[in-house]
Parts: structure tokens; C-alpha cells; sequence
């Protein structure tokens, strides 16, 4: 049975191993567990809400059309990181056996009104297409954006992964050297120098036009856990809230769980893509197993 289909989320199961799985809640399309042979592979909240009520806390969130707030004109009213995240998905249906595939839709009709009602004044006609795809040792999440309006408008895109790790403390990304880093928290722009990133405090920056050539890996204690290829995602967003940050999130649990994950997020988010009328844009990531560890210099 390799596609499970409920109410609220619809699971793929691995033709190869029934304990290797993904579930997809339609509530934001989110990934909210990936398992490997039964290794949970993404972090998600115990106190994560999974009804409908909030973004969910951990898995795979979707951002779109804006990643965090923005200023700029027809974005300035949307809640941070849109409005996807917060907006029911249609299931398409399965459109491959093996890997197993199935598809996820949003359009202006499924979208969260008061959300999408603040985006150019909800006027912009678009269609999301969600792919994902479960292989044995790899999980693809590619999504297509479409204009189907008469007119161009602009969007962000990222998606927002909660990869597990088993100690952040233990935790190093590697691949980043020479980026160019906002730091968020700073509000200051700088060339990374650090030859891989560690974790011993509350970080957010957002890498700046990463080649997509360059695999990201999530090494702990010498050992690759996570590789993330990305395809048409330039911005790669790193994120982990630490101590105080995760106090003030009611819906993160435990409050010790920042040592059990790290987001990779990759994106385009260090400005907005234009699409013109009938035009469309297409992104994936890709997470997957291997030991190897590989250093690309800049
Ligand atoms: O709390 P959320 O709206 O889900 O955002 C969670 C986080 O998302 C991204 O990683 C941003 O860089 C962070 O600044 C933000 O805190």
C-alpha cells in the first residue's frame, strides 16, 4: 500500500520498507514526520498544532508568497512568511507508484481568505503545485509556482525544514565559508569566515545567492546525518532558537527540543521572483542519506 489518503493528511509508505514513510498534513501541505527504516529524519514540537489553529512547529512549513515581514508594497499587511503555511491544500492525488509521488495544489479558492486578502489585496490569481516524493533513502519536495493571472506579481519562496540531529551541540553545516550572511539577529551583513557553522547560541542568518552546486551537510561528531541539494534555491536560511527564543514560542516543547534540531531552509528570499502572466517557476530540495563528506570551497 504505498499511498495512505485520510481526512486531514495523507501518508506515503516505501514499497522497500514499510517503516520508511512521509505524512503530509493538507493544513500548509506540511511534512510533518519522515521516517528512514524508522529514523524520524525532521523535528517536530510536541505542543506543535496540527488542527488547523497555527503554522505547524517543526517539519516541512511552506513559505509563501514572503519570507518573515516585509515593507514592500501589496506584502506590508501579510502575517510573517505568508499565508501557505496557514491555508488548507488540496490533495491532487498519486501520479507515481514507485518512488511513490503524489501531489498537493493551493490556488486562490483553498487559500486562507483573511491571509490572502493582504496580498496585493488579494488580486493575484496563482496556482502552488506541490511534488513530493519518497525513495528509500532520500525525501524531493519540488513545487511549482504559476502565474495564472493577467498581470505580473512578485513572491518569496522557501521551505522551511526542521531537520533532526541528535545534539546541536555536536552539530556542525558545512559548505558556507565566503557567503555571503545576513544576520538577522545583528541586522548586519558580513562575509562568513567560519569554516563550518556551529551552534552555541541563538543564530538566524540568511545565506546570500549560495550556488546551487553546493551540497549543504549537517555533520555531528565527524559523521554526515543530512546532505541538502537544492535545485533553483539560491538563499539558504539557518536557523536555531536556543534557550530564550524557544521560551517565548508557546508552541515549541519540550523546551529543551532546540538541541534536537536545526532548520536548513532553502529558498529565494533575498529578493522577490517576478512572474509574468502564464509564466512559472519551479524549485525543489532534496534531503538525503550518505556518508561522504564533501568540501566545496566558494
Ligand atoms: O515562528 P515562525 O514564524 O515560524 O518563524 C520561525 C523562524 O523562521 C525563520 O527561520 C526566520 O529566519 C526566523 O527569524 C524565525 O524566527
Amino acid at each position: 500500500m504505498p499511498i495512505e489518503a485520510y481526512n486531514d493528511k495523507v501518508v506515503l509508505v516505501s514499497p522497500e520498507n514499510p517503516d520508511t514513510k512521509v505524512s503530509v498534513l493538507l493544513y500548509g501541505a506540511t511534512v510533518t514526520s519522515w521516517t528512514i527504516e524508522g529514523k524520524q529524519q525532521l523535528w517536530l514540537s510536541s505542543a506543535a498544532k496540527l488542527d488547523g489553529t497555527k503554522p505547524v512547529r517543526g517539519g516541512i512549513p511552506l513559505v509563501f508568497p514572503v519570507f518573515g515581514k516585509s515593507k514592500a508594497d501589496g506584502f506590508a499587511d501579510l502575517p510573517q512568511h505568508g499565508f501557505a503555511r496557514n491555508s488548507t491544500w488540496e490533495f491532487l492525488g498519486q501520479t507515481k507508484e514507485n518512488p511513490p509521488t503524489a501531489q498537493f495544489a493551493l490556488s486562490p479558492e483553498q487559500a486562507n481568505k483573511d491571509f490572502y486578502s493582504k496580498w496585493d489585496n488579494g488580486t493575484n490569481d496563482f496556482t502552488l503545485l506541490l511534488t513530493i516524493q519518497l525513495s528509500p533513502d532520500s525525501l524531493t519536495t519540488t513545487i511549482e509556482v504559476s502565474n495564472t493571472d493577467s498581470k505580473s506579481w512578485k513572491f518569496n519562496w522557501l521551505f522551511h525544514t526542521y531537520l533532526a540531529v541528535n545534539d546541536i551541540d555536536d552539530t556542525l553545516v558545512n559548505n558556507l565559508p565566503g557567503e555571503t550572511c545576513y544576520d538577522q539577529l545583528l541586522a548586519e551583513t558580513y562575509e562568513e569566515k567560519a569554516p563550518a557553522i556551529d551552534f552555541n547560541g541563538e543564530l538566524d542568518r540568511i545565506y546570500k545567492n549560495v550556488s546551487c552546486d553546493k551540497l549543504l551537510q549537517v555533520i555531528e561528531l565527524g559523521k554526515v546525518v543530512h546532505n541538502i541539494e537544492r535545485h533553483n534555491l539560491p538563499d539558504v536560511v539557518v536557523w536555531n532558537p536556543w534557550t530564550e527564543k524557544s521560551a517565548g514560542m508557546a508552541d515549541f516543547e519540550p523546551k529543551t527540543g532546540f538541541h534536537k534540531m536545526v532548520c536548513i531552509e532553502p529558498g529565494h528570499v533575498h529578493d522577490f521572483v517576478t512572474l509574468e502572466p502564464g509564466e512559472s517557476w519551479t524549485a525543489s530540495q532534496v534531503i538525503k542519506k550518505g556518508d561522504a563528506i564533501k568540501l566545496q570551497a566558494i
